[in-house]
């Protein structure tokens, strides 16, 4: 349904998005998990068509939205990060100027905006101007517009940025309602957001995806825990060459020592060969555990350089 390849996108000479390839299926809701500044909007611009890529391709139902823009566009609603709303108008006609703006026929609009208003329970405030409304109704027009021609594909920028509590249990309801008949894909750094709704993650750092995911496999995924008095230099290479062994990073430093998380297939293959190597070098080994992931370990570890966007 949406197929992604080698997309970057370059603002002069910072490297924003490089590289990033990914394929959703029709029905899934994947949520796209990063700090601020990993690259996430800049993504959904381009999955919009509202932004050019600098390089790579992008194909909605098959379509490739470098020639055949609109025609995507009419498959996708975006709600973007901060949606513009005219505060003077009121809802009905902001939904009504938006639907214009899509492009739907002036009979089918009364249809389109009743709908839109229902789903995402705006009906007390239809007749109110948005500049009356609070930050939840708000992100519910935003929501409304973005649904207003039934798109296949749903794109939300941060929907709960900025809602309080029980706004943000409304909006997580609705975007649960909304995945029953579209595919989703939803913006966050928000870990319980991802957790809450979603049955996939894409996890982006520093502009690159550093994990593509199912939830249900992150409990799965076995790692193990190193303790040692080496730093990354010594450890990196001796134990990344060991089998079994997909990749080694230094989690944290702390009074001397640096805990390592190892990638592995088999945890208890690995865990007395990595034992062995550090017998072999001399180092002291402090702590050598196994550890199921849960998703915020997993970011934890993944976004654990916090990598700023490399430049040139
Ligand atoms: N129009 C622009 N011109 C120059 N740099 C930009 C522009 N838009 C985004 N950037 C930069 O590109 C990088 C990625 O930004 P982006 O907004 O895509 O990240 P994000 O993951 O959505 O972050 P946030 O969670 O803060 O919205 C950042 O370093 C940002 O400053």
């Amino acid at each position: 349904m949406i197929e992604v390849r080698g997309l970057s996108r370059h603002y002069g000479a910072l490297k924003a998005v490089q590289e990033v390839s990914f394929d959703i299926d029709r029905g899934e809701i994947v949520g796209l998990l990063g700090h601020n500044g990993a690259g996430k909007t800049t993504i959904m611009k381009m999955l919009t068509g509202y932004l050019e890529p600098s390089a790579g391709s992008i194909r909605i139902d098959g379509l490739d939205i470098a020639d055949q823009r609109r025609e995507a566009q009419r498959r996708i609603g975006y709600l973007p990060e901060n949606c513009p709303l005219y505060p003077e108008m009121t809802v009905l006609d902001y939904l009504d100027y938006q639907a214009s703006l899509q492009g739907l026929a002036p009979r089918q609009r009364p249809t389109a905006i009743r709908r839109a208003v229902e789903r995402t329970e705006l009906g007390p405030k239809a007749t109110a101007a948005i500049g009356t409304l609070s930050r939840g109704y708000r992100q519910r027009v935003g929501v409304a517009q973005a649904i207003l021609h039934e798109p296949g594909i749903l794109i939300l920028d941060e929907p709960t940025n900025g809602l309080d509590p029980s706004q943000i249990q409304h909006m997580r309801a609705l975007v649960r309602e909304l995945a029953s008949d579209a595919t989703l894909i939803i913006s966050t750094h928000i870990l319980q957001e991802v957790e809450a709704v979603c049955g996939r993650v894409l996890i982006m750092r520093g502009g690159q995806l550093a994990l593509d995911s199912q939830l249900d496999a992150i409990g799965r995924m076995p790692r193990l825990m190193v303790t040692l008095d080496q730093g990354p230099d010594a450890v990196q290479p001796a134990l990344s060459d060991l089998d079994t062994i997909t990749s080694v990073d230094l989690l944290d430093r702390q009074d001397g020592l640096h805990r390592f998380v190892l990638e592995t297939a088999d945890p208890r293959a690995a865990a007395p060969l990595v034992a062995k190597t550090v017998g072999e070098h001399g180092w002291s080994l402090y702590g050598l555990e196994q550890e199921h992931q849960n998703l915020e370990a997993l970011f934890g570890a993944v976004t654990l350089e916090q990598m700023e966007v490399a430049n040139g």
